[in-house]
């Protein structure tokens, strides 16, 4: 288990995913996540401020984002900015996509991730370097669980990408699934120098949330609050199993 390189510390991480239709809702959900003491990080997912439904437009976008991430860059807790797009699960659509991670880029946070699968991502990578932030390249597959072979190339396409961590979420549909995200992660995790973060979701997969630094995992999303993906616990449940786990 590699640690984050926007987290401090070598225990496996605990994220919080911060999800809300506005900034202010945002900064407000990351007050009230951050007087929890195990949380090392926040993921705040700015999709929503970009789904078809809005009417800001990029200008009100931008000053939502700006002014609601001041409240981010003063908590002691550092921030990854995820848009998430549609085609991953996420509300941002994807010829959205590109424009709106650039503007989580500008944000200079901590870290950003950029999903590996959508067009013009080498250019994401390369922004975000620039602007200091760590990038987290990300895949989803939420029908399925793929053979182990694809997600450790997903994982060797990350690393070779040029990113600073490797993160693959998939569904499972029995403990065969489980078992497999389980070991392509741990292969993952031994054959690159990056942090992986791999992620069984649904209730199957609830196993992978608290246990995968045992194999591998550099970090688990948790909630304080409501969660942003199924089978996500909290982060006083994974705080806990943490803890056992590294015998604290
Ligand atoms: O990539 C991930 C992982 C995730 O999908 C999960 O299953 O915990 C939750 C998302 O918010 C995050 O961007």
């Amino acid at each position: 288990m590699k640690p984050l390189p926007f987290v401090p510390g070598a225990r496996p991480a605990i994220i919080v995913p911060i999800l809300a239709r506005t900034g202010e809702a945002a900064a407000r959900q990351a007050i009230a996540a951050s007087s929890h003491e195990g949380v090392d990080a926040f993921e705040w997912r700015i999709d929503p401020l970009f789904a078809p439904d809005r009417r800001e437009g990029r200008d009100g976008i931008t000053a939502d984002l700006t002014r609601s991430y001041e409240t981010f860059a003063r908590s002691r807790v550092p921030t990854l900015v995820t848009v998430r797009s549609e085609a991953e699960g996420g509300y941002c659509p994807v010829d959205a996509y590109a424009d709106a991670v650039s503007a989580a880029i500008s944000l200079a946070p901590e870290a950003v991730d950029v999903e590996i699968g959508r067009s013009g991502s080498a250019e994401l990578f390369a922004a975000a370097r620039e602007r200091g932030a760590a990038v987290v390249a990300s895949g989803h597959t939420w029908e399925s669980t793929p053979p182990a072979g694809e997600l450790e190339g997903l994982f060797a396409q990350m690393a070779g990408a040029g990113a600073d961590v490797a993160k693959v979420a998939a569904m499972p549909h029995s403990i065969d699934d489980v078992l497999t995200l389980l070991g392509a992660t741990w292969r993952a995790s031994q054959a690159h120098e990056i942090p992986v973060i791999g992620i069984s979701m649904g209730e199957l997969g609830r196993v992978t949330r608290l246990c995968g630094a045992e194999f591998g995992s550099a970090a688990t999303f948790a909630t304080v609050g409501s969660g942003s993906a199924p089978g996500q616990m909290t982060a006083e449940q994974v705080d806990i199993v943490r803890s056992i786990l590294l015998r604290g």
